[in-house]
């Protein structure tokens, strides 16, 4: 075996609120997040969406401090992987490559090439797999493949996704257990797993697994623990006017509180690091509603960061991967390239001719209205939340 590197995936967050814009423009020209009709529009609507969001979206990032800690958080997830990867005995090199901020895919790439970097392992920071995360990567990493026939020399291999490894359900329980033990009723309170939410169509329409992979993750969760406390599935931060996944977060509190729940333990399972989701969206908005509603005590498990039991655990995952047979991106879930990934349209686009020029003539007139908006502050999107 050559020489050896561990490529990190991970979403990237805004480090200022000078960032905020741009990383929102480029979250939202993916694809893999909103999929139009007519690609020409993706640029435009990314640039429309990132101009009248970032305002609201900086004032979160400025709640927890002015940026996201994910940066930091990763690399000291990339370091300590490293240096355990080298107390087992492999002088492994970890590389960090996130989707739309720094430092970005296409670097880590490139400091694989030029460290000449033989083999190589693909590790997205996310447990569970979908489309809009890891897939969004892989795709990333896909086309610099199919670009270039030094990285073609790279015996790669990637983990699709690894909700059910025994470390990370150990430094999960490890990390519940804990939280429990600082409640008032430590038998009874409910165990609250709140996922990051996708809109239904991915799961239905597009093939993604995420759903299931949550839902295993949960369970296999549940059962490491061993507790005989009550617990729930709902999923946050959904963005937008389209149905995604259901219980929605907010809902499924409030329903425990007409319940006459009074002590809540949070569980966020969908991310192993701190980021805006947990520090703003969880401990600010979801425990102000909670609290609101009558939850008196509202927990929440902190994220794995770290957690030495989690990183041993990726390091044992890596040495298991170098030696397994390698899983290619062409092995992992793709979404047809018609699937509607967002906005759903009950609108069948471009199936005869003249929806051809319905669709182009409705695209233009749609555009009209962007512009409209931005310059007014107003208009159906604002209306639907989506902006
Ligand atoms: C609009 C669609 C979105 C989908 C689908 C989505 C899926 C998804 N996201 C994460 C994890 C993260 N998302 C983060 C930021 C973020 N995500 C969206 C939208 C979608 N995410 C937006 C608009 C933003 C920006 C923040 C905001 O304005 O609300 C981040 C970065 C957090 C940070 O600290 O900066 C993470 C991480 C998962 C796991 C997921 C699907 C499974
Ligand atoms: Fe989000
Ligand atoms: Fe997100």
């Amino acid at each position: 075996m050559g020489r050896v590197g561990v490529l990190l995936l991970n979403l990237g967050g805004p480090e200022q609120l000078q960032d905020v814009r741009p990383f929102l423009y480029n979250l939202f020209s993916d694809p893999e997040i909103i999929r139009l009709p007519f690609a020409w529009m993706q640029k435009p609507l990314a640039w429309m969406i990132s101009t009248l969001r970032y305002q609201k979206s900086q004032e979160n990032y400025k709640a927890i401090g002015g940026g996201s800690p994910l940066r930091r958080i990763t690399e000291e997830q990339a370091l300590a992987l490293q240096g355990s990867l080298q107390e087992k005995g492999h002088d492994i090199r970890v590389y960090v490559g996130m989707r739309y901020w720094n430092p970005f895919t296409e670097e880590a790439v490139a400091k694989i090439k030029r460290d000449q970097i033989e083999d190589l392992v693909i590790l997205p920071l996310y447990p569970q797999f979908s489309i809009s995360t890891s897939g969004s990567s892989f795709r990333v990493l896909e086309k610099l493949w199919e670009q270039d026939p030094s990285l073609q020399k790279i015996d790669y291999t990637v983990i699709p996704s690894w909700y059910s490894r025994p470390g990370y359900l150990q430094a999960m329980t490890e990390l519940i257990q804990q939280e429990i033990e600082h409640c008032e009723q430590p038998e009874q309170v409910p165990i609250f797993f709140s996922a990051h939410g996708v809109p239904v169509s991915y799961v239905e329409e597009a093939g993604d697994p995420y759903r299931d992979e949550i839902e295993g993750c949960t369970a296999a969760i549940m059962q490491t623990l061993n507790r005989p406390n009550p617990h729930v599935l709902a999923y946050q931060s959904r963005v937008g006017p389209v149905e995604w996944l259901q219980p929605y977060t907010e809902e499924a509190i409030l329903e425990l509180a007409k319940e006459g729940v009074k002590e809540l333990v949070v569980v966020p399972i969908s991310f192993v690091s701190e980021h805006i989701e947990t520090l703003e969206e969880i401990d600010m908005e979801y425990r102000e509603l909670a609290e609101e509603a009558g939850i008196e005590k509202f927990h929440r498990v902190p994220a794995l960061n770290t957690h030495p039991v989690f990183i041993n655990d990726l390091a044992e995952m890596v040495i298991e991967a170098l030696d397994a047979p390698n899983i290619k991106f062409s092995d992992v879930a793709h979404p047809g390239k018609k699937t509607k990934m967002y906005p759903q349209e009950s609108w069948e686009w471009g199936l005869t001719t003249t929806a051809e020029v319905w669709n182009g003539r409705l695209a233009m007139l749609g555009m009209i209205g962007i512009l409209i908006e931005i310059m007014t502050g107003q208009g159906p999107l604002h209306f639907i939340g989506l902006l």
